[in-house]
């Protein structure tokens, strides 16, 4: 664009939010990413990017509020990269959140006209987080807790301030206090050379029987690390501490690189009447409140009658393959990560449901050989991680149709790339229903329903 440049301070008004919660207004004609900025707001901004289609401007001054605008609760709002719309009234994110499903269908799937029903959100969207990752840095010469600030690797939120994360389980809150004072405590023996022995501990609470798990992610170390869990073991808040010896940026802890230094390795939760085992390298859902609301949805859907087999494809520690095998013939669940299979099968014994088995592997692997030997389920529900599911598993789909999937996402994105190209395949997308397992932030998660007609494609 001619004549600007980063540096130039712009007036503008925000007409709407973009898929990662950031305003978007426009200036001579180019759109403009305001992070902070909420549709109706009429801002200063100071251009911060400058590309050929778009900018990206920091918000300077706020000269007219939008409607819409609200007053964060965290202090650390903006400056802490863990919420990304508390400036936005409950119901707002709500209704953001289903536009940015139906659009993600629209512009990235080509489903026009898919109904898309409202959100479902909580009564009390605070506070409902079993699980956080913290970074350990370090601040004045000494390891201690923090998270990131917005699309930075830089400190944004420090644990030892005192200012409890407002989406973060209120135990768990605590927890990361004594945590980062026993870090302080220990600082020589938690260094190693200039930098952290630990590199991130993760907390994660099973809310309904309050066992807890301490996770510290660490190369070596492991004498000083015994310690460490003995100190936490003698505040009684801690079930079990774990080890995870390889670190992967952003990923949960790998099979086989974990070991307990405390306790059994592993918490138990309760969701309805059923009870799961979790191991640290194993997923589990991080909203407890909406999990319920998210597999009641997922049980709906799959319209069991106690006649039909089941694929649960992508399963955990077999969460929705336990919920609907009390409704069905048999339910076979597939997952990549052998603790999480290992806790699954522990699981189908812990709940006495002889008709669901596990197997370890990837579905794109797994779900052509179930298909060649036995045939396909009546009902199959697919749970893949957010970059979806792997082509070959779709098109897998396209050459065995099955009657009846269940897709459940937590990326509008690649879901509505998925949705596309099964609807390509013949599949009807009956009805998608988000589920806001994240309030405050813009992530969403969504079930939806396919059909295959048995005469189509
Ligand atoms: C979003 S989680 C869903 C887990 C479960 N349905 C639940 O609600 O707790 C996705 C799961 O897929 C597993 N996974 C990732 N890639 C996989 C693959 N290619 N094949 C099988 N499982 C995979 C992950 O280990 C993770 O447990």
């Amino acid at each position: 664009m001619p004549g600007v440049q980063p540096g130039e301070q712009v007036v503008l008004e925000v007409e709407d939010l973009s898929h990662s919660g950031e305003g978007v207004g426009r200036w001579q004609g180019r759109v403009v990413f305001v992070p902070l900025a909420v549709p109706g707001d009429r801002v200063r901004v100071t251009v911060v990017e400058v590309k050929k289609n778009y900018l990206r401007a920091r918000l300077e001054e706020v000269i007219d509020p939008g409607p819409s605008r609200c007053r964060p609760e965290c202090p650390s709002f903006g400056s802490c990269g863990g919420c990304h719309i508390q400036h936005l009234p409950y119901e707002c994110q709500l209704q953001y959140k289903t536009g940015r499903v139906r659009n993600s269908l629209e512009r990235i799937g080509r489903l026009g006209g898919i109904r898309v029903l409202p959100a479902l959100g909580m009564n009390h969207p605070w506070h409902y987080r079993n699980k956080v990752r913290f970074h350990v840095m370090l601040r004045e010469g000494r390891p201690a807790l923090g998270l990131y600030a917005p699309d930075s690797h830089t400190p944004g939120y420090w644990v030892g301030d005192g200012t409890r994360c407002r989406i973060l389980d209120r135990e768990l809150n605590e927890l990361a206090l004594i945590i980062d004072h026993l870090l302080g405590q220990y600082r020589d023996e938690l260094l190693q050379g200039p930098a952290p022995l630990i590199s991130h501990v993760t907390l994660r609470r099973a809310v309904a029987t309050g066992e807890t798990m301490v996770v510290l992610a660490a190369g070596g170390g492991r004498p000083r690390l015994g310690k460490l869990a003995a100190e936490l073991a003698g505040t009684g808040r801690v079930t079990t501490v774990v080890q995870q010896t390889a670190v992967l940026p952003g990923r949960e802890p790998d099979d086989g690189r974990t070991r307990t230094l405390y306790g059994r390795g592993y918490i138990t939760d309760r969701l309805g009447d059923l009870v799961f085992r979790i191991s640290a390298a194993s997923f589990y859902q991080v909203n407890p409140v909406q999990t319920r609301v998210l597999y009641e949805k997922v049980g709906e859907y799959a319209g069991l009658t106690g006649r039909e087999r089941v694929v649960d494809a992508y399963c955990g520690v077999g969460t929705i393959a336990l919920f609907l095998a009390r409704q069905a013939r048999e339910v076979l669940g597939m997952e990549l990560s052998s603790r999480a299979v290992a806790d699954a099968r522990q699981n189908a014994r812990l709940n006495g449901l002889g008709n669901a088995s596990f197997l370890q592997g990837a579905v794109e692997k797994l779900l052509p050989r179930l298909f060649r030997r036995d045939g396909g389920p009546d009902v199959l529900v697919l749970d893949p991680p957010r970059r979806g599911c792997h082509r070959s598993v779709l098109e897998t789909l396209a050459r065995c149709p099955v009657p009846r999937v269940v897709y459940v996402s937590c990326d509008p994105g690649t879901l509505a790339r998925d949705l596309g190209l099964l609807a390509g395949y013949g599949y009807r997308v009956v009805e998608v229903q988000p589920v806001d397992m994240f309030p405050q932030t813009c992530h969403v998660e969504c079930v939806s329903l396919l059909e295959r007609p048995a005469s189509s494609g």
